[in-house]
């Protein structure tokens, strides 16, 4: 019977464990949430049906998975709080940002530690799960990356990239959806209901990442197919990037990647 605990039900914690309550391999009765806010705990028992406690000593007592899904200011009082009580098989997943698998045993020397990123596309199976381990973390590796899989497509990375698989992965979630705000909004000024305009920006959304996806294309080569010689489509793209759309991006994707560099 697997059992799991997750320290932290905010927007990651609860992402994660709406996908992970419906997988084949944990039973929402087997999956506790502990947080301090009853407001969290309460949403998730209702909506969701797991296990609550606001006592994370209790609720790690009889598990092997125990995922820490705190901020990285609030992770060395939940380490604090968890290392005398702690036994030697149980496995450690972090979501924590910024911090290593070495901070982490510098506090619990006894536990094995997988640091896991995912992103909130958790809650409808479809994060993007990058992962890393010591090399000696070989057969629990193996049964994170199959949790993950359930709740949408995971990658082992080595850990030195855990940073850039932050910022791409789990930030990008944030940073798709502003452009496809800016899509929205240059709909509407066309002349579309707000509605409509999110209905036709999401699904070309959708369509375009697909088609990458599916084919294994360059998104370079998908464009091709869309942009007709002297066409609208052309005359579009060609504006965004004199008004600097690429430059601005990769600009934001490493001012991101220099923040993370400093967080903790
Ligand atoms: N939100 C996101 O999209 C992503 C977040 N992350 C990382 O995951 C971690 C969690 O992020 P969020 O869920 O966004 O944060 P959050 O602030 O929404 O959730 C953290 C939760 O932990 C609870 N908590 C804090 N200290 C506690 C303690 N001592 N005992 C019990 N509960 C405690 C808080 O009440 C809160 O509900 C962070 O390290 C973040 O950097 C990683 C990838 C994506
Ligand atoms: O913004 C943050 O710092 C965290 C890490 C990735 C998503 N949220």
């Amino acid at each position: 019977m697997n059992k799991i605990t997750i320290i932290g039900g905010g927007n990651l914690g609860k992402s994660i464990i709406s996908g992970l309550g419906n997988s084949d391999l944990f039973e929402a009765k087997h999956i506790t949430v502990v947080d301090k806010s009853e407001h969290n705990l309460t949403e998730v028992k209702e909506k969701l049906g797991v296990s609550t406690s606001q006592h994370i000593i209790e609720a790690i007592s009889d598990v092997k998975w125990v995922i820490l899904c705190v901020q990285p200011r609030q992770l060395d009082a939940v380490l604090e709080e968890i290392k005398e009580e702690l036994i030697a098989d149980q496995i450690l997943i972090s979501t924590v940002t910024g911090t290593s698998i070495a901070e982490i045993n510098e506090v619990v020397p006894k536990n094995k530690v997988i640091r896991v990123m995912p992103n909130t596309g958790a809650s409808k199976k479809l994060s993007m799960t990058c992962i890393s381990a010591n090399e000696d973390v070989k057969e629990e590796l193996v049964f994170v990356q199959k949790m993950f899989d359930t709740i949408g497509k995971t990658l082992i990375i080595e850990e030195r990239l855990m940073q850039a698989a932050t910022v791409l992965g789990a930030s990008g979630i944030a940073f798709f959806l502003r452009f496809l705000r800016a899509m929205i909004q240059g709909g509407i000024q066309m002349g579309f209901h707000p509605h409509e305009a999110q209905i036709i920006a999401v699904q070309t959304a959708m369509g375009a990442a697909t088609l990458v996806a599916k084919n294994g294309t360059h998104p370079e080569r998908e464009i091709d197919k869309v942009t007709t010689p002297q066409g609208c489509t052309i005359e579009g793209l060609n504006e965004m990037e004199h008004q600097g759309l690429s430059s601005s991006v990769i600009k934001g994707v490493m001012a991101s990647y220099e923040k993370i560099n400093t967080i903790k």
